[in-house]
């Protein structure tokens, strides 16, 4: 082991930091490169794998990140269609188009009928091990396009047997792989109990043992594949490709939840994750991503993590009864009319609700049956009128606290409606329109800073919509004369401000390249004018 101190090729006296892991030295640029080739590239982190009672194994900082530096960008390690997926080419992965007439079907594999994009992707190779096996063993898919649900984004559920299925092939392809794989996490044990597993065991081991005939894996082995899929895939949505999966990330998998969480992740378009620092992370700090949303409730995010991911959250913000203040669970008393009413004990999903000022008590079923009721009624609201939002929030004003999970859902709604609902684009929209929006903005990236802080997606849109509606009104107030021309190059400049914030939280986000780009020219032309 070489010296602190010392460059790690040559070991005379060095102070040039690694700029990765800041944990070794070098001399110059020549021994930094090749200790890289030595090894060093395998060992270069800014975190290593700790473990505890409560998170199991997670990733800890071992040297302090920068707010938005990128700490961890991983290959996928395997990856396929979700469980139940819209038909996916099983070669390239992009999501199939409808077969343009002539043409009355997907084009499908020669050898094993699975829609494909075309011959092309046939002898793909994710798909030629899984291709040839089945079609050894005779199986023939049966996805076929259905004109009758043309535009429904119908899914099927025939997918689900893929991944777990290229998992096992591995076992025999690839066994050192096979055996990182097999030290992921899976929570069989709790996941056999539910529904969902009790019809995935059914199907995925008649499939894998009898059809592909892999009859002398236990099954145990299989539906353990299966577990460890859901335990740990992320989500990879590549809209420029038109893919929709999941992929294992063996690194990342190591990162644990936390509901206010200091880390994010991305992909770039080689598919890789990219995980980026919300706020500086102080060396041994843990590093924590979300796996659920921010704006849901204590009781709808524990209900959600324990379902899909097997554990009950007890993080800081699901201890508090107000949600760090946020009271995002809260209803409003209808007895007393002024106490808010929340859980007795958040970390029991079961516990009684009570009203903080009177003796009024409610059950959390009912609370429970009350958020379906309102996250059905949402769903069903017009997505093209900011009217039918703002009109569920007048008809909930008695009901749902100011900073309820609902209210807060459809508020965030509104700050996109306004700007580009029909009759709603930024120059259509009346003054009260615009500073709607401006205040609703305001409003969540107050919440924001609780609730998802630092620079998060929810942070970077909200200043954007901001930043959109700032310039609009500053305009206007110029034009009737109520901002003189330096009040208006303030007030631009301060947009430029928040857009500037918006395009760094935002600039690895792939989607977002080319819309900050325009938004930035344009504001930059409109100061360059004033
Ligand atoms: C993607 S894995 C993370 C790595 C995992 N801890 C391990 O040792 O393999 C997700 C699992 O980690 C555990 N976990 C992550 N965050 C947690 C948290 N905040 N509280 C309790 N368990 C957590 C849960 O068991 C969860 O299903």
């Amino acid at each position: 082991m070489t010296n602190p101190g010392n460059c790690a090729v040559c070991g005379v006296a060095a102070s040039q930091k690694c700029g990765g892991c800041r944990n070794v030295v070098y001399c110059g640029k020549e021994h930094q490169i090749i200790h890289w080739k030595k090894g060093h590239k395998a060992e270069c982190k800014c975190y290593e794998i700790a473990t505890n009672d409560i998170l199991g194994r997670h990733l800890r900082a071992t040297r302090d990140i920068k707010k938005g530096e990128i700490f961890l960008r991983e290959k996928p390690f395997i990856y396929g269609p979700k469980v139940a997926s819209a038909p996916t080419c099983l070669g390239c992965h992009r999501s199939l188009p409808n077969p343009v007439p002539p043409q009355k079907n997907f084009y499908k594999c020669s050898r094993c009928s699975w829609p494909l994009c075309g011959p092309q992707c046939e002898n793909s190779a994710h798909h030629i091990d899984e291709c040839e096996l089945m079609s050894a063993r005779k199986f023939k898919a049966k996805i076929d396009f259905d004109p009758t649900k043309e535009g429904t984004g119908k899914k099927e559920s025939a997918y689900c047997v893929i991944l777990p299925l290229r998992c096992i092939l591995l076992r025999n392809k690839n066994p050192e792989a096979f055996a990182r794989f097999a030290q992921l996490e899976d929570h069989l044990n709790e996941r056999m109990n539910t529904p969902l597993y009790r019809i995935l065991s059914a199907n995925l081991l008649t499939f894998i043992k009898t059809i592909m005939g892999f009859s002398e894996w236990s099954d145990d082995e299989v539906l353990r594949v299966a577990a460890r899929l859901d335990t740990n895939t992320f989500e990879v949505r590549q809209a420029a490709a038109g893919q929709k999966l999941r992929a294992i990330y063996t690194n990342a998998a190591m990162i644990s939840h936390d509901c206010v969480s200091n880390a994010r992740h991305t992909f770039d378009d080689q598919m890789q994750i990219l995980f980026i620092a919300k706020q500086k992370i102080a060396k041994g700090e843990i590093i924590a991503t979300s796996y659920t949303q921010p704006l849901k409730s204590t009781l709808m995010r524990r209900q959600h993590l324990s379902q899909a991911k097997c554990f009950e959250c007890t993080c800081a913000r699901c201890k508090d009864p107000e949600e760090l203040g946020t009271f995002a669970g809260a209803i409003l008393c209808s007895r007393c009319k002024v106490g808010k009413i929340i859980s007795t004990d958040p970390l029991d999903n079961g516990a009684l609700w009570k009203c903080q000022l009177c003796p009024h008590e409610i059950p959390a079923k009912q609370i429970n049956w009350g958020n379906g009721a309102m996250l059905k009624e949402i769903e069903s609201l017009n997505k093209m009128s900011p009217r039918a939002f703002e009109e569920f929030l007048h008809r909930y004003r008695d009901t749902l606290h100011e900073k309820n999970t609902h209210v807060l859902q459809v508020k965030y709604a509104l700050t996109q409606l306004y700007g580009n609902a029909p009759g709603f684009k930024m120059h259509e929209m009346n003054d009260a329109a615009v500073k709607r929006k401006v205040e609703l903005c305001q409003e969540l990236l107050e919440v924001a800073e609780i609730l998802d802080g630092g620079w998060s997606i929810f942070r970077g849109n909200l200043l954007l919509d901001l930043q959109e509606a700032l310039v609009v009104q500053a305009k206007r107030e110029f034009e009737s004369g109520l901002l003189t021309k330096a009040n208006v190059q303030e007030k631009l400049t301060e947009a430029m401000e928040l857009l500037k914030e918006a395009v760094e939280i935002m600039k690895l986000e792939p989607d977002m390249q080319e819309a900050l780009a325009e938004r930035t020219q344009q504001l930059a032309k409109e100061l360059e004018l004033d």
